[in-house]
């Protein structure tokens, strides 16, 4: 799973970026949260640790702790919900083929789900089966009463066509929030998606609980996948300038340390998205995780950071989960 990548800060990339502007999907999101946010930059949520890895003034953001936090909050209302209508949310995973990383995740998914009373059921198919396979499973897991959500894990096989089983995932069930409409309600103004990105969710709601203000503010997103960039989101030129203009940073390139020090503004705000396997002979699993944010310098920097791993990544799972608990709230008519 490891690729030979640089392990410090030393190497540069030059790159494109992308700007949110206005009309970006990730300016839409910001609008669900203004006016619930207030400016002080250095305040924490209780249980919020700084982090022993950075001996600087940057607040550490503790997605881990974050995330404990609302898998508590699910879990209370997960009782409630079997106590007062004997419904348990219940979340279906489609694993295709054999990737390490996949499983990985497919299973700390699935322990999440426990952890919250979720029930998960788990399909696994082979590297080597076709879409139509995939696509029966999709279809029986829209029409079951128990399942509340439904994540096709991805990447999918090279031999089939995304596009075509994201597609096939019922938009009420959608808790990827990957379905076309689902993201094209989320790029228009005035409409509301059923469900928004796990990911995406999940960078804005540590914003949230960090009291950080996002309305008046600069924010840039580096990156333009589907899962985590911008639809709408203009390609520019200038990473780093644009970048040191920014309040807000959201790193989602793939690229390990690809934003220095030097590009960071003081006091600016970074969501680090990047989850990117390093080699270290050192490390028990022969690697280790680094961010697309050179941590040390930008922590020297920053007013507040997610750290790689232990900031988006367990938030991710956890809007998974809160995703998962607003499908059978909907489905099932309970406040
Ligand atoms: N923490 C978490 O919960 C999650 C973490 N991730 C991680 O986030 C990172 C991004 O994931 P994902 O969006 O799925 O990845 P993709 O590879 O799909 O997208 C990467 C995006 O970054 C752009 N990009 C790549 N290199 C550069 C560069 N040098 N300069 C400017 N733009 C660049 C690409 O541009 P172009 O469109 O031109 O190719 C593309 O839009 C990965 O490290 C992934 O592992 C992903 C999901 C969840
Ligand atoms: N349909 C689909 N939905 C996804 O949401 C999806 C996907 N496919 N494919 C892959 C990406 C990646 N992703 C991550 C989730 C959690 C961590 C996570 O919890 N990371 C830990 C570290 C984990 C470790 O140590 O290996 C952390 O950052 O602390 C990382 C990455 C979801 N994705």
């Amino acid at each position: 799973m490891a690729s030979l990548m640089f392990t410090d800060c030393s190497s540069s990339i030059s790159s494109r970026l992308i700007h949110v502007n206005a009309r970006s999907s990730g300016a839409i999101l910001f609008r669900q949260h203004v006016g619930q946010l207030r400016l002080r930059s250095t305040a924490s949520p209780r249980g919020c640790s700084l982090s022993i890895r950075c001996s600087s003034s940057a607040t550490s953001v503790d997605g881990k702790a974050v995330a404990k936090t609302i898998r508590d909050e699910i879990t209370i209302d997960v009782t409630r919900m079997k106590e007062s209508i004997g419904v348990v949310p219940g979340l279906a995973v489609i694993l295709v083929g054999d990737r390490k990383d996949s499983a990985t995740y497919v299973r700390n998914k699935k322990k999440a789900c426990e952890s919250v009373g979720i029930k998960s059921i788990e399909v696994r198919l082979a590297e080597d089966c076709s879409e139509e396979q995939v696509l029966k499973s999709i279809s029986c897991f829209n029409d079951d009463p128990s399942v509340h959500g439904i994540l096709v894990q991805l990447p999918l096989p090279s031999h089939m066509d995304e596009q075509n089983i994201l597609n096939a995932v019922s938009i009420e069930k959608d808790v990827d929030g990957f379905h076309p409409l689902n993201i094209g309600r989320l790029a228009m103004r005035g409409r509301e998606p059923l469900f928004v990105p796990c990911t995406p969710k999940g960078c804005i709601e540590l914003l949230h609980r960090y009291k950080v203000e996002i309305k008046g503010k600069r924010a840039v997103v580096i990156g333009r996948s589907n899962i985590v960039g911008m639809p709408a989101a203009l390609l520019l030129q200038n990473p780093e300038e644009i970048t040191r203009e920014a309040d807000i940073i959201i790193a989602a390139v793939g690229q390990p340390n690809m934003v220095r020090g030097s590009w960071i503004k003081p006091g600016a705000v970074i969501i680090d998205v990047g989850i990117n396997p390093v080699d270290d002979p050192n490390a028990p699993r022969g690697y280790r995780l680094v961010g697309d944010v050179c941590y040390e310098e930008a922590c020297q920097v920053a007013s507040a950071i997610t750290p790689v791993p232990g900031g988006v990544g367990p938030m991710t799972i956890a809007m998974l989960l809160s995703n998962t608990l607003i499908s059978a709230k909907r489905i099932h008519n309970f406040e």
